[in-house]
């Protein structure tokens, strides 16, 4: 199957796979071309001003309320949901993982989520959680939408083949892709195991970050992203669709696909993107810039500024700063960060963060270089060097970041962490030299 994509960031496309399956000049004629049901599928209220005004016309072989029969309650133990709170009785820290463990039984992409961290209240649209997913088994009668948010996904080891509604993408390691609040889809493995990360944002939709003085270019590109071309799945077979809706997980059987669009246009639509097409702007004399440089993806909260999530990579550069610190200064900060890498070595710890591993560092909670950075950068010589291979991430959110008892209790917890800056020793000793032996 040869998957063909469109570029652009939120742009209006339009796509059909057969010829004049697509109205042209209106949404929603008496009847549509090859007696396909006309539907639309909303991302923002009707009333939401241009700029943040997303829907799709989806034109399909049975209308979405033909896809949900009554909906059973199914038990789902590893996805939470925000408000999770006080779930596990681990004290606050700043905390480190290595990577989950690969499944040794059938998983599938739903079966194999598992909820780290919750942020905010789903019931009022605002947080996000932050999970991570193993599998090694395709969907293949089965379907999911997920009514809570949009799911970003980060794969980590082992590829995706993700069919929506819209179109088929394939998303490997070093690519992420976005499906949209609502949309329909199933997942396979590209390889036989696979692992990665998923942001559930709760909140507005992920949007490019403004660009302020860097101007009209670099950063994260609006071609470098891809919307599949449309796609459809005729199959008359016994599936089931399992629905996230607040929290709750809801399965119904239907005899057919449910991936039945086979023309659709609009701004409302799943996208991937490579993260090694990102343009990393940084400091090119001296010190460290604020790690929002690297936005990739932001997701207003409301509040100028203050996102309820911003999505930040650490992608490959060159470190060319003078008379600089050139990692991560030691911080507090008031955005909680939950971090991954995908490849790679981190600067700031280049042991112990390992790919596939995570690590969360909650509001106000200090955190900064290992004393191995310490070391090796503070007696650096500063020349131009070049980190290669490496991309790691991080869901950067204004709310607290409270602890699944998953997370609390996974064997994967690294209990030395803290450990990492004992080492840290006093250098002050009075004189403007200090002690630096
Ligand atoms: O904590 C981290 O490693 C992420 C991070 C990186 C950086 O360059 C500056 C601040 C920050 O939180
Ligand atoms: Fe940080």
């Amino acid at each position: 199957m040869t998957l063909r994509y469109m570029p652009g960031f939120g742009n209006d496309f339009e796509t059909e796979s057969l010829p004049g399956a697509l109205p042209q000049g209106q949404n929603s004629p008496q009847r549509c071309a090859y007696g396909l049901y006309a539907e639309q599928l909303s991302g923002s209220p009707f009333t939401a001003p241009r700029g943040t005004n997303e829907r799709s016309w989806l034109y399909r072989i049975r209308p979405s309320v033909r896809h949900t029969g009554r909906f059973q309650p199914v038990s789902n133990d590893h996805w939470k949901t925000a408000p999770n709170i006080a779930d596990h009785e681990m004290a606050l820290g700043q905390l480190r993982w290595n990577p989950l463990p690969l499944p040794n039984r059938p998983t599938d992409f739903i079966a194999g989520m598992r909820t780290m961290t919750t942020a905010g209240d789903v019931h009022t649209q605002v947080g996000m959680a932050a999970h991570a997913y193993v599998l090694n088994e395709a969907m293949v009668d089965d379907y999911f939408f997920n009514a809570d948010g949009e799911l970003l996904v980060v794969p980590q080891q082992g590829g995706l083949r993700v069919h929506t509604e819209m179109g088929v993408m394939d998303v490997t390691p070093a690519e992420i892709c976005v499906l949209p609040r609502g949309m329909i889809f199933k997942v396979e493995p590209l390889e036989e195991t696979s692992r990665g990360y998923v942001c559930e944002n709760y909140g507005a939709k992920f949007t490019l970050p403004d660009r302020g003085p860097i101007g009209a270019n670099c950063l994260a590109n609006p071609r470098d992203f891809k919307t599949p071309v449309a796609w459809y799945e005729e199959k008359e077979t016994p599936c089931r669709l399992t629905v996230k809706w607040c929290g709750r997980f809801y399965v119904t059987e239907i005899g057919h696909s449910p991936l039945d669009v086979v023309a659709w246009h609009g701004n409302y639509a799943p996208y991937k993107y490579d993260l090694r097409t990102y343009s990393p702007v940084g400091a090119i004399l001296f010190d460290h810039p604020d790690p929002s440089i690297f936005t990739v993806l932001t997701a207003p909260s409301g509040e100028a500024g203050t996102a309820n999530i911003d999505f930040v990579i650490f992608p490959e550069r060159w470190m060319v700063a003078e008379h600089t610190f050139r990692p991560p200064w030691y911080h507090r900060n008031i955005m909680s960060e939950f971090m991954g890498l995908i490849y790679g070595q981190y600067d700031a710890k280049e042991e112990g963060f390992v790919p596939g591993g995570m690590s969360l560092h909650n509001m106000m909670l200090p955190h900064g270089p290992d004393t191995m950075g310490f070391e090796k950068a503070s007696g650096a010589e500063l020349q131009p060097m070049k980190l290669t291979g490496t991309m790691a991430f991080m869901f950067e959110t204004r709310f607290p970041q409270h602890l699944t008892r998953f997370a609390a209790e996974l064997d994967t917890l690294q209990d030395n962490y803290l450990d990492c800056w004992t080492g840290l020793k006093k250098r002050f000793n009075g004189t403007p030299e200090g002690n630096w032996d």
